[in-house]
């Protein structure tokens, strides 16, 4: 087929973060591209996700900085937080990122299309009655809050209202047990709120390595915020006294200002037409996807959240998208996201970052032939602090095999969230236990510990 019958080479759908890194990266190689967005330029990472969430944690953080100060002999420092300035601030940075990313696609010399996308045919898209067509698709449309299917799920609000609201909650319940639901509790908490975390299990952070999950809750058991664990919401009222949460063994939640669900997130493959552009979902509305970023349809490709992507993150959309816009247009045939290895931060307080595998998944892998080694400490950050203030911290390497090669690296306490990159690296190359016993320390850090570690 000629490109001629095509307006475009490749349109994206969906000007988030896999969407607009892909049609940048392919322009790059000379591909005629469009983005076609329906909301706001950067997607859920920078109007409601990564970016405005990280403004909050790092309002909390100084936060807990200042509540030190007067262990260092400062005085008169008595924080009261404006939080619409707070608010105003970080919006108008959002705008100014919104500004940016629509500068970065005009200079790329890709279209940007705005509106809501909908398959009409497998090389035709509808844009407010508009058709265009092209020879090749990435569908990024990422994904919106979910909420529970239950009496009054549909009251209170979700991540995105979060990032509406106008005022702090005084009490507030936070539900789920993910990322989400520990960083938005752990905000809140910090900043004046009292928050109780609710999670149906024991412990929040599934998947996370069992040292982890306990040095939080040991954390959050300590200092808050307050979990109320084997809680499985059943319904939610609203009264004059504020909202009631009731737990399916009976028990209840009161006077609460405000109820965030934070249960998980959905797909967004509703209004798509993918039926008409042939492309196939699975039961939860993600479309799957192979190694190469392929849907069902060969020229129709799909990355980021919408997909089944085992890590819902930022540069693993980027990373997927640019992969694949240098093996289509770029000509480098092999080149595509091997999904291992990726670090990840949970921003609490104090942060959790983890790469590579947890102890349980490299015993079930590799048996006998894993070693590992733990720490826990309290980081000089609290040296000159009260007792009850100090947070500790947990260090674990996973090694395995004769050599020692380290598989994981699983970080809780402060720094970890700029700690890990760089380790991230070293496990990606193969360190072994020895690499990093041979690297001399950095004194006094709390990073120093992983290379110190027996
Ligand atoms: C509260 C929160 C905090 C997060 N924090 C982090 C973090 O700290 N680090 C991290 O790495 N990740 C974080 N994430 C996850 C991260 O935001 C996502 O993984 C990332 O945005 C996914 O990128 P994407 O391109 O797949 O989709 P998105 O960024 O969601 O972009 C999809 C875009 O498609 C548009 N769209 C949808 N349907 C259509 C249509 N039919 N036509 C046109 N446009 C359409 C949407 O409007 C949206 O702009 C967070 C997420 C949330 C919700
Ligand atoms: N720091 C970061 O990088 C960051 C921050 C936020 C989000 N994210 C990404 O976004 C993704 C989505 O995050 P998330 O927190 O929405 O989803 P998630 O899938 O991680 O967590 C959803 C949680 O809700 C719980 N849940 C589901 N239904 C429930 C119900 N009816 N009642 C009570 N609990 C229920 C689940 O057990 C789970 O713990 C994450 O997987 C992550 O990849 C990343």
């Amino acid at each position: 087929m000629s490109g001629e019958q095509y307006d475009y080479d490749l349109i994206c759908i969906g000007g988030g973060s896999g969407g607009i890194a892909t049609a940048r990266r392919a322009a790059a190689h000379g591909a005629r591209c469009a983005v076609i967005e329906a909301s706001r330029l950067g997607g859920t990472c920078v109007n409601v996700g990564c970016v405005p969430k990280k403004v909050m944690w790092q309002a909390a953080h100084s936060r807990e900085v200042m509540a030190r100060a007067a262990d260092y002999g400062f005085s008169g420092v008595a924080p009261s937080l404006d939080w619409g300035a707070l608010v105003s601030a970080r919006e108008a940075y959002i705008e100014r990122l919104n500004g940016i990313y629509d500068r970065n696609l005009d200079n790329s010399g890709v279209d940007l299309i705005r509106g809501q996308a909908r398959f009409t045919d497998p090389h035709t898209v509808e844009v407010d009655g508009q058709s265009y067509r092209a020879e090749r698709f990435v569908i990024a449309t990422g994904g919106t809050p979910g909420r529970p299917g239950i009496p009054g799920g549909d009251l209170g609000i979700d991540s995105d209202g979060f990032f509406e609201m106008t005022d702090r909650p005084e009490k507030v319940a936070v539900v789920g047990a993910g990322y989400i639901a520990v960083e938005l509790a752990g905000v809140l908490h910090q900043l004046g709120s009292d928050v109780q975390l609710v999670v149906r299990r024991e412990k929040p952070l599934r998947g996370f390595d069992a040292a982890i999950q306990d040095a939080f809750v040991e954390s959050i058991e300590a200092h808050g915020p307050t979990l109320v664990n084997h809680f499985t919401p059943a319904g939610l009222e609203a009264a004059w006294g504020g909202y009631t949460l009731h737990g399916a063994d009976g028990r209840t939640l009161e006077g609460l200002d405000q109820v965030i669900w934070a249960v998980g997130r959905l797909p967004n493959t509703d209004e798509l037409g993918l039926d008409a552009a042939g492309v196939r979902m699975d039961a939860a509305g993600t479309i799957p996807v192979d190694e190469w970023q392929s849907s069902n349809q060969p020229h129709i490709f799909a990355l980021g959240d919408v997909t089944d992507n085992p890590y819902p993150l930022t540069p693993v959309a980027i990373a997927a998208g640019r992969r694949l816009a240098d093996r289509v247009w770029g000509g480098q045939h092999e080149r595509r996201l091997e999904y291992r290895d990726v670090p990840t931060v949970v921003f609490t307080h104090p942060p959790i970052g983890s790469v590579g595998l947890t102890e349980a998944d490299a015993r079930a892998a590799h048996g006998d032939a894993v070693r590992v080694y733990e720490t826990r400490f309290v980081p000089m950050d609290f040296a000159l602090a009260p007792a009850e203030a100090k947070q500790r911290s947990t260090m674990k390497l996973v090694c395995v095999g004769d050599d020692e090669r380290v598989v994981g690296v699983h970080l809780f306490g402060v720094g970890s969230d700029e700690m890990l990159q760089g380790f991230a690296v070293a496990v990606r190359m193969g360190a072994t236990k020895h690499d990093l016993d041979e690297t001399v320390a950095i004194h006094p850090t709390s990073a120093e510990e992983l290379v110190t570690l027996t």
